[in-house]
């Protein structure tokens, strides 16, 4: 059965006028390593430890500036936002179909609360919280393309012909701010669709940005504004002492206006100086040490990189199904081709190897978890390709094989193949990141060891479910496993209302 809403009613949780307050036991082990009588010997040790967590209920207005706003992410996401806010429906060869939301965890998943009279009972997974209203959200940003976001949705050919002609009266004044363009970090077909860009230093052109939020956040009276990377992938920015590997040395590298400085991380720096989370949707490495360091000392979300929409995330799906089901993986193909502009972007070699890294790294936590299939070091074949084929536009074509040994020496191949608007897939992963990004800073927390409330870390492990390379904090594990990402959230998040992480032990059936 499935249900809209509940409260949770408990000695360890209570909701006040402005927050929810809980107290809760997180179940969790110590491991010791030590030697007995001569032998080393693992030890583990079932430990509870005491949190409180404090979730303010104020949901503010929320501005969303995009990054690459004219793109066909952002110009599929302003479009469906708008249509579920007006309750529009279009006529397709089908049917006449209503706006949802598929594809977002945040606003078309549930949750399992409990059992009723023998019945499982579900709720929305944005009942969990409060969350913002996706059709509050005010939407704006920048793009190097002055296409106004109605023509940018034609441009993108994602949307149905008749949705798109109700939806341009809605988006045709809606024109993005210009964006710093840098021709040395993406693709050279990329340059004739420059038309629109910040002039002057780098130094200049991320003042202008600091500009443009402030203006932006003023303008629309929004209470907070969080800024998400949409736009092309960049090559990777190189890493070097002395340029960008420290705080100090990043911004003495803007003032002296540095060329290895990318677009992207200009954004980015920008943001954390104005203390606005900023969400890295593609492969590159924005992220430079000196920049991560930044957030951290300023306390400001950082997350991303690259959304895990398609073909990656049912990498992480079944990658972990083969490995936890103690069957080996040893092959991995996946190739695809689209023939949108991020494809074309792709289709240059700095780009495509931004790409390739966050794609092929996805299963590493799968393999390095299993010792009896694997050998210290071993890792299955991983093959990644991605083609441009203009003709089919933003419909992806997705094809892979898994081969795995199964027992006896046995083989087993599974070919998958899909076929998607990849940015009918994003434009969700979008909302869901700006929405958790936004929902987090309003949680604070401790234990029972630290004696003063907290926020989360700034580098936002949170949000690893929706990327395919999850940014972690230094010296902490990445998870990509699908199943486990999306449970360390939801529970996660149902700790803030005093509830037991789901288990699925359902132990009253047994
Ligand atoms: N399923 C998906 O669509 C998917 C999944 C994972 C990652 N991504 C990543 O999301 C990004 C956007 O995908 P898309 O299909 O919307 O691409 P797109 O090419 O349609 O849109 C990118 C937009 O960014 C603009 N742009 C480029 N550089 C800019 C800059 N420095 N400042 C401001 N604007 C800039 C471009 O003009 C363009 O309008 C790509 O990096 C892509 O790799 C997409
Ligand atoms: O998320 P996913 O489907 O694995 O990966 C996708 C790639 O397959 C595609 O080629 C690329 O253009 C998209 O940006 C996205 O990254």
């Amino acid at each position: 059965m499935f249900i809209e809403s509940f409260k949770v009613e408990s000695p360890n949780v209570k909701y006040t006028e402005n927050e929810i307050h809980s107290v809760y036991d997180y179940q969790t082990t110590e491991l010791v390593h030590e030697n007995k009588n001569g032998a080393f010997q693992w030890t583990v040790k079932p430990k509870t430890v005491k949190y409180e967590f404090k979730t303010d209920t104020h949901v503010p207005k929320l501005g969303v500036m995009l990054v690459g706003w004219g793109g066909n992410n952002g110009s599929t996401l302003t479009a469906g936002v708008i249509a579920n806010r007006e309750g529009i429906s279009w006529a397709t060869k089908e049917k006449v179909q209503q706006a949802n939301y598929f594809g977002s965890l945040t606003q078309a998943s549930s949750i399992r609360v409990g059992s009723f009279n023998g019945e499982e009972i579900y709720a929305p997974f944005k009942s969990l919280l409060p969350m913002v209203n996706p059709e509050e959200i005010v939407f704006g940003g920048w793009d190097i393309s002055d296409m106004n976001l109605a023509d940018a949705m034609a441009r993108a050919k994602v949307l149905d012909i008749d949705l798109q002609k109700q939806m341009r009266p809605f988006m045709e004044h809606m024109v993005p701010l210009p964006g710093i363009f840098d021709p040395d970090f993406i693709a050279a077909n990329q340059g004739s669709r420059a038309n629109h860009v910040i002039k002057g230093t780098k130094k200049q052109q991320l003042e202008q940005v600091i500009k443009d939020i402030r203006e932006f956040k003023e303008k629309n009276k929004v209470d907070k504004v969080v800024v998400l990377w949409t736009a092309n992938t960049e090559r990777y920015s190189n890493v070097v002492v002395g340029l960008n590997d420290t705080t100090e040395n990043l911004m003495s590298s803007l003032d002296k206006d540095e060329a290895e400085i990318s677009p992207s991380t200009l954004y980015a720096i920008a943001c954390v100086l104005e203390n606005v989370p900023f969400i890295n949707g593609s492969p590159q490495n924005t992220f430079v040490p000196g920049l991560i360091e930044l957030a951290i000392k300023r306390n400001c979300l950082i997350g991303g990189d690259d959304f895990k929409s398609g073909q990656t995330k049912m990498k992480s799906v079944l990658v972990d199904f083969l490995v936890g089901a103690g069957i080996k993986p040893t092959s991995i193909v996946s190739y695809n081709h689209l023939g949108n502009n991020d494809g074309m972007n792709l289709s240059a070699p700095q780009t495509f190897r931004s790409k390739e890294i966050s794609k092929s790294n996805v299963v590493d936590d799968m393999v390095g978890s299993n010792g009896i299939l694997y050998e210290p070091g071993e890792h299955p074949d991983h093959v990644v390709v991605i083609k441009y084929v203009p003709y089919v536009g933003d419909s992806k074509r997705a094809m892979d094989e898994y081969t795995s040994e199964i027992f006896m020496g046995g083989k087993n191949t599974i070919v998958m193949h899909n076929t998607c608007e990849d940015s009918l897939l994003a434009a969700p992963i979008i909302l869901d990141l700006v929405l958790l990004a936004e929902l987090t800073t309003r949680i604070q927390f401790m234990s029972e060891n630290e004696g003063k409330f907290h926020s989360f870390h700034p580098v936002a492990t949170l949000l690893s479910y929706l990327s395919k390379a999850p940014l972690v904090p230094p010296g902490t594990p990445v998870v990509n496993a699908l199943s486990k990402q999306r449970a360390m959230l939801e529970n996660v998040l149902r700790a803030c209302v005093g509830l037991a992480p789901e288990n699925n032990m359902i132990l009253e059936y047994k």
